[in-house]
């Protein structure tokens, strides 16, 4: 398959490169940026790779199978149209084909494409499977309503919560991407905690809130996300309230069965809890449901941005696209330490 990369000098480029160029059935990896062609060596020594991220410009000669957008929102959608018009299938890392057109305004601003929005599958693997295999346009969800969404679900489509859902949840600094932002330089970084977008204002919130209602209607979200001083990871603790009480062992089993035959997705026995390193650059999502005393529910999860929550879940999404194995060229790819 050719492949094409667009955005290919930021962080999410940086992964999607790393994992496209040991996928076996990637036989052409094609890298687009701003500014003069150059190697790719020079934007990320040491990542392995020999080709040459080109001028965006020569994107409009170039037909691949797929083209991975990994732009800021907003401008996706404008390579998007171009593309799909050609009849190149597009996996889009932005924001800009996840919400209906309202929210889309409402968060982003004006939209560059809608006209596009009604082809757009929302690509959370393990909830669209079949629509994203013939998808011209995939919507590579946030990495925060990734990690949310994989550890509400279970129980939200069995109709088994009710009220107030909190989401707390951190991040590592990747996450704001590769751009300067003098609150991501690392003197304002390091040995430093700290929330942001506290009181409904990130623009995560109606991604979480759209797709977990459509699956179950009345429930409400607080998210609150943090910044945490490393580079890569999402840790997400979620206290949820049931309409029935369920012992642990029987939540368990709801989300064991649920996630029996999906491979990223690892329920973890008790006494286990998801931490960061354990998922750093891999496609996998950890979750452990606990119970506290009073009855509510808590839901931990640890994905990596970058992995599942990006690059990682996006050529999942090419597996299934391409009718692969959706772990073709996944697996393996994590570091422990
Ligand atoms: N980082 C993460 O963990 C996640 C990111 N995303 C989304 O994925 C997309 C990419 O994110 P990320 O890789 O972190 O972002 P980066 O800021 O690290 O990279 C953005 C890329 O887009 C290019 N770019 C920036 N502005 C323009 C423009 N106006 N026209 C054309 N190209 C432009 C940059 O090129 P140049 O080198 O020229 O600036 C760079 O290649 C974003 O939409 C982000 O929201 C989604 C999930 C997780
Ligand atoms: C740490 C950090 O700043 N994280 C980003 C989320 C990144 C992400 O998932 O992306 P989308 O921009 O594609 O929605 C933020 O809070 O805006």
């Amino acid at each position: 398959m050719k492949v094409a990369v667009v955005g290919a000098t930021g962080y999410t480029g940086a992964e999607l490169i790393r994992l496209l160029s040991m996928h076996p059935e990637v036989t052409g990896l094609f890298l687009f940026s701003r500014g003069e062609e150059v190697e790719v060596e020079k934007h990320f020594l040491g990542l392995g790779f020999a080709g040459k991220v080109k001028p965006l410009e020569e994107l409009s000669g170039f037909n691949p199978d797929f083209a991975f957008l990994a732009l800021p929102h907003g401008e996706s959608g404008r390579y998007a149209q171009e593309l799909i018009r050609r009849g190149v299938r597009v996996i889009d890392l932005s924001a800009d084909f996840r919400l209906p057109l309202e929210v889309y305004d409402k968060w982003y601003g004006p939209h560059p494409a809608p006209e596009l929005l009604e082809i757009a599958v929302y690509g959370l693997s393990e909830y669209f499977c079949e629509k994203i295999k013939t998808a011209r346009l995939i919507a590579n969800p946030g990495c925060y309503p990734t990690a949310f969404l994989l550890a509400v679900l279970p129980l939200a489509e069995k109709d088994l919560l009710q009220g107030v859902i909190i989401s707390d949840m951190k991040s590592g600094v990747t996450g704001a991407g590769r751009s300067a932002k003098r609150e991501m330089l690392f003197g304002e970084v390091a040995e430093n905690f700290r929330p942001y977008g506290v009181g409904g204002k990130h623009r995560h919130l109606p991604e979480m809130e759209n797709f977990l209602n459509m699956f179950a209607r009345g429930l409400r979200v607080i998210f609150t996300p943090h910044l945490v001083p490393m580079k890569r990871g999402i840790l997400g603790t979620i206290y949820l309230n049931l309409t029935t009480d369920f012992s642990l062992e029987e939540l368990r089993k709801i989300y064991l069965a649920k996630y029996q035959d999906k491979p990223f997705i690892k329920i973890l026995p008790d006494g286990q809890l998801p931490e960061t390193r354990a998922v750093y650059g891999t496609n996998n999502a950890l979750i452990a449901v606990n119970k506290e005393p009073g009855g509510m529910v808590i839901v931990t999860v640890a994905i990596d941005n970058l992995g599942k929550g990006a690059a990682g879940q996006a050529v999942q999404n090419m597996n299934l696209m391409a009718g692969l194995d959706e772990t073709c060229g996944l697996k393996n790819t994590g570091i422990y330490f």
